[in-house]
């Protein structure tokens, strides 16, 4: 029997119930369902991770749709009780979509969504930070402080990396590992190396370009080149950040094997998907090699840490936080409501899931669309013509 759990209730006349399972920033996205006729229910509940039981209680006997997080396990379990309760939509608010097990949503005709594009900037930036901070050693140096150990200027005090024509190497240059390419290529002169399954041609055409025109400055021109394999970017990068998805073929991507192959002094960043590195063996790694640094932002189960990793000084660890810029959190809210709104609606999905912006002016009314539908072709649904 399913426990109750706190709601708070938004419109409550409104024709189609849409639940989400955490408050969420802003309130566009509140306002855009209830314009469009949607009792709105917040899970307002104190504990961070719900369980499979707590989104049944929220399901209950009448849903529309739900909007929902990446810390819940969206399986047939779940489908299977919206799909009885009416329900045709589940978002995601988030772009990665690991927690979602696709094939259920797709035997009950649930179509999914997610919030691409406009967590794209946000999440390159935290990388970038957390590569400067690691390259250059700012928490140590910050807890240094704190701790009153500052007796002054020494030679040899927190001495890191200069990043200046150095090799930056991005492992899945799709969105966000192309934004962090640029950031990196573009503020700090770095060359590019990078894996993917995919040419990025607008990604190399953006570092020729620059290299282009640091040349005619009379400077050295940034390079770039694809590499056939992950272990060429592990060799040759000094900074090496990771954004792929997380499935089958990215599980453990970097483990014991890969970390030996990287330089010794390099430096890993990981804002994908904990589980892409194996963070047992990142934990040995970091402790025989104190040169090498890293910065993460996700952790293999979260959220906990592997053993050992919160006593590492050569990592720097922040709380899943790559997406917190207020802008982003409260676009992906809209973007998530709009999912689920659309499928409610009926309207077709929006043609290009990489060109989110029309959704996101708060000045106009969005389109008559779901902004992105990860099982539309499975599902067979119409799309936008815009
Ligand atoms: N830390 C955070 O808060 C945060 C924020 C946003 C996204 N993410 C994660 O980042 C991921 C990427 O987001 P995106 O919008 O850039 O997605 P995207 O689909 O644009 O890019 C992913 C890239 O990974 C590549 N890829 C897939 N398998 C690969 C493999 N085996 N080897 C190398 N490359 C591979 C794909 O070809 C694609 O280019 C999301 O799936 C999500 O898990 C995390
Ligand atoms: O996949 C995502 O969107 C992140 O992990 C949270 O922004």
């Amino acid at each position: 029997m399913a426990k109750p759990v706190q709601i708070e209730v938004w419109n409550p006349n409104g024709k189609y119930r849409v639940v989400s399972t955490k408050p969420m920033p802003g309130t566009r996205w509140i306002n855009l369902l209830i314009q469009q006729d949607c009792r709105v229910e917040i899970c307002t509940e104190k504990k961070t991770i719900l369980s499979v039981e707590d989104i049944l209680a929220l399901i209950g006997d009448k849903c529309d749709g739900v909007i929902g997080q990446l810390t819940e396990d969206w399986g047939e379990v779940l489908f299977s009780a919206l799909s009885r309760a009416g329900g045709k939509a589940f978002s995601n608010m988030a772009v990665g979509y690991n927690n979602v097990d696709v094939n259920a949503a797709n035997k009950y005709g649930v179509a999914v969504g997610n919030t691409p594009g406009v967590l794209t900037e946000t999440t390159a930036e935290l990388a970038a930070s957390l590569s400067l901070a690691a390259a250059r050693r700012i928490v140590e140096a910050d807890e240094f402080m704190r701790a009153g150990r500052y007796d002054g200027w020494l030679p040899n005090l927190f001495v890191g990396n200069l990043l200046k024509g150095q090799t930056v190497g991005v492992i899945g240059a799709g969105r966000i590992g192309s934004a962090y390419a640029r950031m990196m290529v573009e503020g700090f002169k770095m060359n590019l190396i990078y894996f993917d399954l995919y040419q990025s041609t607008r990604l190399e055409k953006f570092v020729t370009a620059y290299g282009e025109f640091l040349k005619a400055n009379g400077e050295a021109p940034v390079t770039w080149r694809r590499a056939s394999s992950m272990d060429e970017v592990l060799r040759e990068a000094d900074v090496i950040s990771l954004h792929p998805v997380l499935d089958k073929t990215t599980f453990h991507l970097v483990n014991k094997e890969s970390l030996k192959a990287m330089k010794k002094d390099a430096i890993l960043i990981n804002c994908s998907r904990g589980p892409v590195i194996d963070e047992a063996a990142l934990v040995d790694h970091l402790r025989e090699n104190p040169m090498f640094r890293v910065g993460l932002d996700v952790f293999e189960d979260e959220p906990y840490m592997k053993p050992g990793l919160a006593d590492m000084k050569n990592a720097i660890i922040v709380p899943h936080i790559a997406s917190a810029s207020k802008w982003t959190r409260e676009g992906m809210a809209t973007l998530a409501a709009l999912n689920v709104l659309g499928k409610i609606k009926g309207y077709p999905v929006w043609s290009d899931p990489n060109r989110v912006e029309p959704f996101l002016d708060e000045n106009v009314s969005p389109p008559a669309a779901s902004p992105s539908i990860v099982n539309a072709k499975a599902l067979e649904l119409p799309t936008s013509k815009l």
